[in-house]
């Protein structure tokens, strides 16, 4: 039975370097499938990770219609066996419902992948929807770290050098605009997020940001090396 998964998690947390594997591993069998994104950081009509890979991808405009899309394809007799889905959490509530719809009308996977939350650490309609109708919501494994070692769960906006919680909700990372000045994110634990404490935040105000008062429970000292077998000498 066709299933509609979401797998999600922060930045950098290979999402895209799954979803260029599951489309390598489904077309390996001789499955067919369709790839899709929007705001790829590599350009229009792009998939890419951060590792290198690349491939092309169909742009998901606003006005996009999967449901069509597909409709389409078909009737001009083309089988399509899944969808992988990238950077979903920017697609409308009506596209992640399109989504559904095919998987359940047209028995087709669907495979979104996508952040969950924006720099505000508030859901994105895309997330939402998909979080709300997916059969299977699934974390990814590898975590990304906040610079204090413990898991990061949240994104933060860097503009311009510092930490930002007020902004439109989408802006591609590592570009400079006019409007807005040079956007970066950085994950983040949730202490440090809300603590507007970035890595460049916490390097300014200690060399050793491990030894922050606050932060001692945090980030404990570094182990000790293992102690050396004693040698007996004649
Ligand atoms: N030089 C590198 N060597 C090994 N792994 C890397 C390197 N650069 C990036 N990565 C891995 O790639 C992941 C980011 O991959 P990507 O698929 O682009 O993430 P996402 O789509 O979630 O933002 C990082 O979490 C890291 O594990
Ligand atoms: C937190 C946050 C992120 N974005 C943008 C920045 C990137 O272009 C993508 C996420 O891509 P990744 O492959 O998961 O790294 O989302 C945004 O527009 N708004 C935000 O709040």
């Amino acid at each position: 039975m066709a299933e509609l998964v979401f797998f999600t998690g922060t930045m950098d947390c290979g999402k895209s370097t799954l979803a260029l594997q599951m489309d390598h591993n489904h077309a390996a069998r001789g499955r067919t499938g369709l790839i899709f994104s929007q705001h790829d950081r590599a350009g229009t009509n792009m998939l890419s990770s951060r590792l290198g890979l690349a491939t092309g991808a169909i742009e998901v405009a606003d006005e996009l219609d999967f449901w069509e899309v597909i409709v389409e394809r078909a009737t001009a007799g083309q089988h399509i066996d899944y969808l992988i889905c990238d950077e979903a959490q920017f697609y409308s509530s009506s596209q992640v419902e399109q989504l559904a719809r095919v998987v359940d009308e047209m028995e087709i996977d669907v495979f979104a992948f996508g952040i969950t939350s924006d720099f505000r650490t508030e859901l994105f309609p895309g997330s939402k929807r998909l979080v709300e109708l997916a059969d299977r919501v699934q974390v990814l494994q590898v975590e990304a770290l906040c610079w204090c070692g413990r898991r990061a769960t949240v994104n933060a906006r860097v503009v311009d050098g510092t930490m930002v919680v007020e902004g439109e909700q989408v802006v591609v990372g590592d570009v400079a605009t006019d409007e807005v000045g040079v956007v970066e994110y950085e994950v983040l634990c949730r202490r440090h997020y809300m603590r507007r404490m970035t890595s460049h935040a916490a390097r300014a105000a200690s060399p050793t940001p491990a030894l922050l008062p606050f932060d001692l429970d945090v980030c404990p000292l570094p182990p000790r090396p293992p102690l050396l077998p004693i040698t007996q000498s004649d």
